[in-house]
């Protein structure tokens, strides 16, 4: 069978692998890059975009709400077009898919890009629908797809996943969310304020992968308060007449539609890796490394939501970047890897940095804290409900992590991480400028009281300003 030899394969025009392939393409090596399914990217087409678009139609509209505090009439009387809303998302949505293939895929030969799924024959060899690829090396950017109970996909289309959310006509009148990390949270709230009527599910006792223990009460209270949440079971289905019954311990409701919000798993059982001479784990998996995307000392990188490792777009991309690198060099590199950061965008942020509480040896951290209720911003946003919590190593003043639900959360995620990324102590960061009134207020109370229980102090003898040499 005649085979096409190559430098780098890429399987996956995904972010990891089109960031991948930023690397490769300059290297001046040849290279094919492959494709199964839709292109534009899980970014684009199913995911961070339209979830977004979505998120920023329902803030807007349910801000309206407190306009009545301002003496604004009529407000009360505002109505909403549940299928010009969801046009509205569809057409973003469509503008950045365009945006992405237009600014890739689209000007690649067929040479070089190829539609099909790929499946590994041996170590060095593809087959994508009969055709014979060979490679010196291989990128695997296949990504993943949300998890689907088998017996809930007999419910059809009144079962939904994000991958066909963004193609429904109009809104559900009611839905149950079951699973309340990241996307049930944000999209569950989202259509809640857009007058869905939406009760959450999940078997866990936090929501949104909280693990400090204030702030996921905080949380819960919050969030709580748009939807219905219901935890610590997991939730079953059955159906009822044309409509869904979802039940979790004593709590049972009829739905029009259920969205499954699971969590999501790597494609790579689609791969038959069995045939690629690597190790896998009892799951499945490969062991590779992060810092180099190598799968053990093979010629494979795995980069992206693949590896289920870091499943977020700013990682998606380094990973596809250290990945493609290393495929085109002789030698491997490892990379540093930044400050872990996840921002949840429901209205307030649910945010987490660094270090998680789980994580943190208890003996050796303090942790400062914030209340967002009297903190004057917040207060004129009509948006004073969080917590921030703070956490630094006690001996050093180091900043460890954090956790929050607070109001512009994305912000003092990205302000912490850079601090973390820094090396920095509570002491610096207190010698930060921080202008009044603004959120950044907030963390800096949080972090007042996390400096007054490190030991390791600023030198000067005034806290927020150093002294000239
Ligand atoms: C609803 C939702 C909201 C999100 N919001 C955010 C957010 O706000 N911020 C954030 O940072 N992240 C967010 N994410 C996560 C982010 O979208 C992913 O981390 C990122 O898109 C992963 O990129 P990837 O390249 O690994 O995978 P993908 O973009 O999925 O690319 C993988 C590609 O490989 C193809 N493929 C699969 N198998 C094969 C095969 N055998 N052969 C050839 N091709 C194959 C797939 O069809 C796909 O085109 C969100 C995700 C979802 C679902
Ligand atoms: N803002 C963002 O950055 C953003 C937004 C959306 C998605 N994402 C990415 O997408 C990934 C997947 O998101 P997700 O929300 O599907 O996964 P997730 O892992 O965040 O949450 C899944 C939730 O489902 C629950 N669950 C699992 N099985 C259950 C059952 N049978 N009954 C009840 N509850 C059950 C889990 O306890 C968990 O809380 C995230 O890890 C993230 O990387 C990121």
């Amino acid at each position: 069978m005649e085979e096409k030899k190559v430098d780098v394969a890429i399987i996956g025009s995904g972010s990891a692998g089109l960031y991948a392939l930023g690397k490769v393409k300059p290297s001046g090596k040849s290279f094919v890059l492959i494709n199964g399914g839709e292109q534009g990217t899980t970014c684009a087409r199913v995911g961070c975009m339209p979830s977004k678009a979505l998120i920023q139609a329902a803030e807007d509209f349910h801000r309206c709400k407190i306009l009545g505090r301002y003496g604004v009439e009529g407000h009360k009387a505002l109505t909403l077009d549940t299928e010009e809303a969801i046009g509205h998302v569809q057409d973003l949505r469509d503008t950045f898919v365009d945006r992405v293939i237009s600014n890739s895929t689209a000007h690649m030969s067929d040479e070089v890009f190829i539609e099909g799924y790929a499946k590994f024959v041996e170590p060095n060899l593809l087959d994508v629908d009969g055709l014979r690829i060979r490679a010196e090396k291989i990128i695997i950017a296949t990504g993943s797809r949300p998890v689907m109970p088998k017996p809930w996909a007999a419910f059809g289309d009144r079962i939904l996943t994000t991958d066909q959310l963004f193609e429904e006509e109009d809104l559900p009148e009611s839905l149950a969310v079951i699973g309340l990390g990241v996307i049930g949270l944000e999209i569950g709230q989202s259509l809640a304020r857009l007058g869905v009527d939406v009760t959450g599910f999940d078997m866990l006792e936090t929501i949104g992968g909280l693990d400090d223990p204030e702030v996921a009460k905080a949380a819960i209270d919050i969030i709580g308060k748009d939807f219905p949440l219901y935890l610590g079971h997991g939730a079953e289905i059955t159906e009822e007449d044309d409509k869904l019954r979802v039940t979790a311990g004593d709590k049972s409701v009829l739905v029009e539609k259920v969205l499954a919000s699971l969590g999501r798993r790597p494609n790579l059982d689609n791969l038959q890796l069995e045939n690629a001479g690597i190790e896998l784990g009892e799951n499945g998996m490969p062991a590779y490394n992060p810092q180099t995307m190598q799968i053990g000392n093979s010629a494979i990188f795995l980069a992206g939501d693949v590896n289920g490792d870091r499943p977020l777009l700013h990682e998606a991309g380094d990973e596809g970047r250290i990945a493609g690198f290393n495929a085109t060099s002789d030698k491997i590199q490892a990379f540093q890897r930044k400050p872990p950061i996840a921002i949840n965008f429901v209205d307030p942020n649910i945010c987490h940095v660094g270090k998680r509480w789980s994580e943190l040896d208890q003996e050796t951290t303090v942790t400062g804290e914030v209340n967002l209720a009297p903190v004057g911003r917040a207060l004129i946003m009509g948006k004073n409900k969080g917590i921030i919590r703070v956490y630094a190593d006690k001996a050093s003043g180091k900043l460890l992590g954090s956790e929050m639900i607070c109001t512009k959360g994305e912000n003092l995620a990205h302000l912490l991480a850079w601090c973390i990324q820094q090396d920095l102590t509570v002491g610096e960061l207190l010698q930060m400028p921080f202008y009044h009134p603004v959120i950044e207020e907030a963390l800096q109370a949080a972090l007042y009281d996390l400096y007054g229980k490190v030991d390791q102090k600023n030198s000067s003898p005034i806290t927020e300003l150093r002294t000239v040499q």
